[in-house]
């Protein structure tokens, strides 16, 4: 059974369609990612999914419970960081803790608040106060909060927004921890670098529908279209190639990039050597979500700066 999933939702707002038909299933132990530029409908879809607001049409369940028939029982299972977590600045990261756990009625003696200060890496710093914290630690105390109820789903619009490298690093790593639990982690971005590194499947948002989903093992391993073969002649090489129907460029004078399907590269390197060519290395260039983005998403952008994604066209700031 799925954690989360999500059929037929559209949300309206006015007469505005934000979100339209949109279709997720996300299981157990998976980390989904939910990429689309800035307005393309992620936060609107969250919230849908975190039951701040409800659905024009369509069904969430989570953990098999429909979010508007058993809401209780839907949103236990729910840990969340939407936008930035709220923490308050005057009161410890302990204190902190203690102080939702009251609300979402966890018992504050137990070990719960101990073990996720441990899950975050908090413990040592759980006795200062927030106001001193980095925000990389405040974003991980909000982390720490969205566990307390150990939930099967966790929900994370743009979480590293904001963090440093080292930080983002950090929270990557947790999110792969929490999914090595068993948690399913659904977690929003406009950074395809962010997702790339460590989501299973992504789906992509623009104008509120969903245009693509990809398992990024297919993305990554399954469709090389190419490889990189250092040889002794590069023209000599490439000569070769073309003259046996391959596709082929020298790059340098031992380099040279072949488009070839994975199955066939036996027969390159056949006609390699029969034409007297010494092969050194032959290295599949891994296809990037940015490449599949690319072609799957004609008219959205991508600032080659900072890789975030934009609509694209005359709307592109
Ligand atoms: N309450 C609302 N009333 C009218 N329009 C809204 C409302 N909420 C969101 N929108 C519009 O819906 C579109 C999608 O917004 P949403 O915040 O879901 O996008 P997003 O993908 O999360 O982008 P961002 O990363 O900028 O938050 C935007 O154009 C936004 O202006």
């Amino acid at each position: 059974m799925s954690v989360l999933s999500v059929q037929g939702v559209t949300k309206k707002i006015g007469s505005r369609m934000i979100v339209e038909d949109v279709n997720m299933s996300i299981n157990e132990g998976e980390i989904y990612g939910f990429l689309g530029p800035n307005g393309a409908g992620k936060t609107t879809t969250i919230r849908m999914i975190v039951g701040l607001i409800k659905p024009t049409k369509g069904t969430i369940r989570i953990a098999g419970y429909d979010i508007q028939k058993e809401r209780s029982k839907a949103l236990s299972q729910v840990g969340t960081i939407v936008e930035n977590p709220e923490t308050y600045g005057y009161l410890t990261g302990q204190q902190n803790l203690i102080h939702y756990a009251r609300l979402a009625g966890i018992p504050t003696h137990g070990k719960r608040i101990r073990e996720v200060l441990d899950i975050v890496g908090l413990t040592g710093r759980e006795n200062e106060k927030v106001r001193r914290y980095s925000l990389g630690m405040r974003q991980r105390l909000g982390l720490a909060q969205a566990l307390l109820a150990r939930p099967q789903l966790l929900v994370l619009d743009e979480p590293t927004n904001g963090l440093d490298p080292a930080g983002m690093r950090e929270f990557r790593g947790l999110m792969q921890q929490l999914a090595d639990t068993g948690m399913a982690v659904f977690v929003s971005s406009h950074l395809l670098s962010e997702l790339e590194q460590i989501c299973h499947r992504v789906a992509i948002i623009k104008s509120g529908r969903i245009i693509a989903e990809e398992k990024m093992s297919d993305i990554t391993e399954g469709s090389v279209r190419s490889v990189s073969v250092r040889v002794n002649s590069a023209i000599a090489a490439e000569k070769a190639l073309l003259d046996a129907k391959l596709t082929a460029q020298v790059v340098a004078d031992n380099l040279l990039s072949v488009q070839i399907e994975p199955d066939a590269v036996p027969h390159m390197v056949r006609t390699l050597v029969s034409s007297n060519v010494d092969i050194f290395s032959i290295e599949p260039v891994k296809e990037s979500l940015e490449n599949t983005f690319l072609d799957l998403t004609d008219g959205l952008q991508i600032n080659p700066s900072t890789r975030e994604i934009a609509p694209g066209g005359d709307t592109h700031a």
